[in-house]
């Protein structure tokens, strides 16, 4: 077990945000968390990254509570990517990148030839090799985005939480990331607003109104039910020319 969360509530001020979510992350699974905008999804992964502590309920990784990790020790476990993570440094790629690599650093741990090759990794895996000079404010939204989950991919983590890590991209850059992060093996959670991405997920997560509604394989969660009742809108389940399952969406209601 990665990460367990027992009856875990959230609250801004006295609004509840988040009611009892319990769930649990297999090792090497990608779970896919959907839910209608406002339903929790972010307030729930910043809780799984350890920024902030839940109002009750706990988390754990592994047998340790998420809480009494220091924030070096979590770093060099979990990695996250936030919806419109901002940098105001003067930074350009290559050392946007490097960032990933700090919780491994001490005064005994100096910058090694691996933590190059790390970073080497990830660039190449998120298509930016010969950016690596641009400067972060030169940067399209999108480039900005592969630069913060090429980041992330640096810090070599054991979870990686990434909060809808395809806006922003073009058409090939969301097909490339999403192969990409299904192949890799680590534990992954991933908001998603694009239903269909979510069948390439291990399982599913559907928030609503902060609750934790289903939980289970895509075809389970991403029912037609699921599809009315949560977020308002009539769909058809229907077959690609490989056989796969796919969402066609009718309309609001
Ligand atoms: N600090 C806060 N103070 C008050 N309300 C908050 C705070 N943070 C979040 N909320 C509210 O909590 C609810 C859940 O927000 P959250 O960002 O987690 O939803 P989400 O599912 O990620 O939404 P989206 O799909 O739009 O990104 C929203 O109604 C939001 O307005």
């Amino acid at each position: 077990m990665v990460l367990h969360l027992e009856n875990v509530c959230a609250k801004a001020h006295r609004t509840p945000l988040l009611h009892a979510i319990t769930l649990q992350l297999e090792p090497g699974e990608c779970l896919g968390l959907i839910g209608p905008n406002g339903s929790g999804k972010s307030t729930l992964m910043r809780l799984m990254a350890g920024l902030g502590k839940p109002a009750s309920g706990e988390i754990r990784f592994g047998a340790v509570p998420l809480h009494r990790i220091s924030a070096r020790a979590r770093a060099q476990k979990i990695a996250f990517v936030e919806q419109q993570a901002e940098t105001t440094d003067r930074l350009r790629v290559r050392e946007a990148v490097e960032l990933g690599r700090i919780p491994f650093l001490s005064p005994l741990r100096g910058w090694t030839a691996q933590d190059d090759a790390h970073v080497a990794k990830a660039l190449a895996a998120l298509d930016m090799q010969g950016m690596e000079d641009r400067l972060w404010h030169s940067l399209s939204g999108g480039e900005r985005q592969r630069v913060h989950i090429a980041r992330a991919l640096a810090q070599t983590p054991e979870l990686l939480l990434l909060d809808e890590p395809t806006n922003h991209l073009d058409i090939r850059h969301q097909l490339a990331l999403m192969g990409l992060v299904r192949a890799l093996p680590v534990t992954r959670v991933i908001a998603l607003h694009d239903l269909n991405q979510a069948f390439g997920c291990d399982r599913v997560a559907l928030l609503e109104h902060g609750r934790l509604r289903a939980i289970g394989p895509p075809s389970e969660v991403l029912t037609l039910d699921h599809l009315r009742g949560c977020f308002g809108v009539e769909a058809q389940h229907i077959r690609d020319p490989d056989g796969r399952p796919l969402l066609h969406f009718i309309q609001a209601l």
